[in-house]
């Protein structure tokens, strides 16, 4: 039987970068590449694939509308752009995509969505009811969006987006948009067709690169220090470590010129053609893989061992929003693979900073003095459960073996009283993972038993302060 080039119904990311949405001196919408992008996408779903748009060009589109000469240097400046061009922009494609009868929905994520919001449905948590509830706010909408056949236009929410929670470029929220829906395709469409060895707008004998199998190979054998249109963020930098990204969670990803968005047909078609199998099995008709053009592009390929757990993806991809310190039991328990990667309140022996339940966190013990690592002895030595001064277990006591008899208050006064205070300057790294707690209430029942949760905290989701835990530097 014949198989179609285009191959199966699959699910792509196409992500349009400023110098493609707006001209570089007059700031005006280029009509043209977004006409085109317009068609190529309904083109895409009218072949049965499900296509998400990443659309810069906010800040361009406040420029022209303000006419202003150049991006603000000021992040205030940059936020009060943002929030005057997105409207226009979005209203924009609603009208382009309108007139091909396609709807569109707007996504404007911020860093902080993310870790908080899509990680547990991306590997497939949803069991757990901490980042079950996260889920539901955002990339569910996405996958509601999807399914109901309206095209997606994601940007970064840029007007509220502080250092703290920014992605900063496109480029990562699109690899990690294509990661959090498990895309196939990636499509970083750019003013250049592909990556070369050197900037090709600075040096015409930079090289096309057709394939990368290894990024960490690749870096070295290309430069990205130049940067491309004054409006641009982070030129091809900023695409490597998208790549690098993406990859990482089996997408393939792909940086092609957005001059010729119906490209990203041919080089589908282009890359299944190799996936066909060999001549002998080919049926009249289909072509053999060099009998097609290879359109302009770079492909990264995808990890043979895609990050498929949530782990790994914590360890790598999430910006950690605070820390919360172990003791040497804990991060030895932690350090085998029986502990399942969480951690109990009775290992805990402090926090650094502020973080909510559901983002990353960083796994620190305290930094160790003439190489040992000095053993906590504070409240929790004397609190319940605690078998050994200075040493907390990390096994969960049953609730008839704890201290019933204390009151609440009782535990917060002993909780307070020795509680040591850190610093990032006290600590150093040795794994990350996922709060189920937030800071404020896993420093309440730090160094506790677990059954001690409900009563300190008015609830208690999970018995675990920590989950998904990688211990990278292990005792
Ligand atoms: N090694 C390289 N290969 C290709 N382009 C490069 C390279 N190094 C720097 N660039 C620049 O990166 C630019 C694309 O990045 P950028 O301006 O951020 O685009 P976008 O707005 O589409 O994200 C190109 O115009 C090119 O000038
Ligand atoms: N979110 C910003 C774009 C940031 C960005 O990464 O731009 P680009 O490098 O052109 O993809 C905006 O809408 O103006």
């Amino acid at each position: 039987m014949a198989r179609s080039r285009q191959g199966p119904p699959c699910t792509i990311v196409i992500k349009l970068g400023t110098s493609s949405i707006v001209h570089e001196k007059t700031h005006q919408p280029l009509l043209s590449v977004l006409s085109s992008i317009v068609e190529t996408v309904v083109n895409l779903r009218s072949e049965g694939h499900k296509v998400v748009l990443v659309s810069s060009g906010a800040i361009g589109v406040g420029l022209q509308r303000m006419n202003l000469p150049a991006k603000p240097k000021s992040v205030s400046g940059k936020q009060a752009l943002a929030a005057i061009g997105q409207g226009r922009l979005i209203a924009l494609w609603d009208d382009l995509f309108g007139h091909l009868g396609q709807p569109i929905g707007q996504v404007l994520l911020t860093r902080g969505d993310i870790s908080d919001v899509c990680l547990g449905y991306i590997y497939g948590l949803w069991q757990n009811s901490l980042t079950c509830f996260a889920l539901l706010v955002s990339v569910s909408a996405i996958s509601e969006l999807l399914s109901m056949g309206v095209v997606p236009i994601v940007n970064e929410n840029d007007t509220v987006s502080v250092s703290e929670i920014k992605f900063g470029d496109n480029d990562t929220l699109s690899a990690i948009t294509s990661s959090m829906i498990h895309a196939d395709y990636l499509f970083l469409l750019t003013d250049v067709d592909g990556l070369y060895t050197a900037n090709p707008r600075k040096d015409p004998s930079a090289k096309q690169i057709e394939e990368v199998t290894s990024i960490s190979a690749i870096r070295s054998q290309v430069s990205t220090t130049t940067l491309g249109s004054s409006l641009g963020t982070g030129g091809m930098e900023t695409k490597i470590i998208a790549a690098e990204i993406a990859t990482g969670a089996g997408v393939t990803t792909i940086i092609t010129s957005s001059k010729r968005p119906e490209n990203v047909f041919s080089i589908i078609e282009y890359h299944n053609s190799l996936k066909m199998p060999s001549p002998q099995d080919h049926s009249p008709g289909d072509e053999s893989p060099s009998s097609l053009p290879r359109p302009p592009h770079t492909v990264f390929t995808p990890s043979p061992t895609p990050m498929k757990d949530l782990k790994s993806w914590t360890s790598h991809t999430l910006h950690p929003s605070g820390s919360v310190v172990i003791d040497s039991g804990a991060h030895r328990v932690l350090s085998k693979r029986e502990s399942g990667g969480r951690l109990l309140s009775a290992g805990v022996v402090g926090v650094v900073g502020a973080f909510a339940s559901g983002q990353a966190v960083r796994v620190v013990i305290r930094k160790p003095v003439n190489g040992t690592v000095v053993e906590v002895a504070s409240a929790h030595s004397t609190r319940p459960n605690s078998p050994i001064p200075g040493h907390v277990s990390t096994k969960p006591l049953s609730r008839s073996g704890s201290s019933g008899d204390l009151s609440r208050d009782e535990l917060r006064n002993e909780n307070n009283a020795e509680t040591e205070q850190f610093t990032d300057e006290d600590v150093v790294e040795v794994g990350r993972g996922l709060a189920n707690y937030n800071s404020a209430q896993i420093s309440k029942v730090q160094g506790l038993n677990s059954s001690f949760l409900p009563q300190m905290l008015g609830y208690a989701d999970s018995e675990y302060v920590v989950e998904n835990i990688t211990i990278r530097t292990p005792p």
